[in-house]
């Protein structure tokens, strides 16, 4: 296959060389106009796989059969409008990211779009990516249009195991945002790795209450037991690790809460519910948020 791949950080580097190794044609999009990217990663062996790919070739894009965007979900839907009409129509669109929201800010598009959660885990340690942990994604039809890419399912697991394909990903992508609305803001707030929340089960227990109440309104059947259960587990397994919001705050970056907490109490107002916790947290991010982006200069990110 023919594939673009918007976003070249952690995970997009990590995709780019995957689907290189397993033959497949492609490229990055970069943010600048450059005709080339560096790609360096370390896999979970200790095998290094390091190229310089090309980049940000429009006659590329305009036969590519799959545009994934691995973007910060803040950034997607910018930068997604940009390039959609540089794609062929019937090119599906995969948007890999945390959080919820983004669908909503790309309803306007026809083009097939899916959606993905992984537990995939790999960051950047200066010039490289290290893919720390092998993951599972999930993967599934984010509009009409995108229900007939089931097949892609079987492509990307040559490429990057586990893939597992859902007729219906909101299930997924809720469970997923749950576990995100529990660590990623208690870990920045705390400054701590994930373990460290084992300390703070009360706190945890609130944030799951709230989420199962939001998420059996909008018709996934969970209970506030299974979420705590399922958060635990996340926990345990993700113990060592730097949340990506504490991850953001500490290098004072644009984070994601808008789209994790942000989304949920968006969708909690939808259906005239108070979330007390939730808000208390999102209110807490977004004030240090604020501190350092009101004392920096620039924006945060701009994707033309
Ligand atoms: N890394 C991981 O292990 C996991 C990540 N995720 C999620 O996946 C998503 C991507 O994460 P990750 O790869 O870590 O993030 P990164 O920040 O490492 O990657 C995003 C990349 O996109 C670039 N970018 C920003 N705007 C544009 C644009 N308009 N056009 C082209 N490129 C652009 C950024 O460049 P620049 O920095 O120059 O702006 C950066 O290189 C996030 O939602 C994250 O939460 C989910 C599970 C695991
Ligand atoms: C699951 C978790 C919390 C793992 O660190 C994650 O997705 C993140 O850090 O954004």
């Amino acid at each position: 296959m023919k594939i673009t791949v918007l976003g070249c950080g952690a995970l997009g580097q990590l995709w780019l060389a995957s689907l290189y190794k397993q033959g497949h044609e492609v490229q990055g999009w970069l943010r600048v106009p450059q005709p080339f990217c560096h790609v360096n990663v370390v896999e979970t062996d200790g095998s290094v796989f390091n190229q310089t790919l090309i980049a940000n070739d429009p006659d590329f894009l305009a036969n590519s059969d799959l545009l994934l965007v691995t973007l910060k979900a803040w950034q997607v839907s910018g930068a997604v409008k940009v390039l959609v009409g540089r794609l062929p129509a019937n090119s599906p669109i995969l948007l890999l990211h945390n959080g919820m929201g983004t669908l909503e800010e790309l309803r306007s598009i026809h083009q097939p779009i899916l959606l993905g959660v992984t537990t995939h885990a790999a960051r950047r340690d200066g010039n490289v990516i290290i893919h720390v942990a092998n993951g599972i994604t999930h993967i599934g039809p984010g509009n009409e249009a995108g229900h007939h890419f089931s097949y892609l399912a079987d492509t990307l697991h040559n490429v990057l195991p586990e893939i597992a394909w859902h007729d219906n990903i909101l299930p997924a992508s809720w469970k997923k945002l749950a576990v995100n609305c529990v660590i990623n803001p208690l870990t920045a707030l705390y400054n701590c790795p994930n373990g460290d929340l084992r300390q703070h089960q009360n706190e945890v227990s609130d944030i799951c209450h709230e989420v199962a109440m939001v998420m059996e309104r909008e018709g996934h059947h969970t209970t506030p037991e299974d979420l705590l259960y399922y958060a635990n587990q996340v926990i345990e397994s993700t113990a060592e690790n730097i949340s990506s919001m504490l991850a953001d705050v500490r290098v004072e970056r644009h984070t994601e809460i808008d789209y994790i907490t942000g989304f949920l109490l968006q969708r909690a107002r939808a259906h005239g519910l108070l979330l007390p916790v939730n808000s208390r947290l999102y209110e807490q991010i977004k004030r240090k948020e604020n501190e350092y982006e009101r004392s920096s200069t620039g924006l945060p990110g701009s994707w033309d």
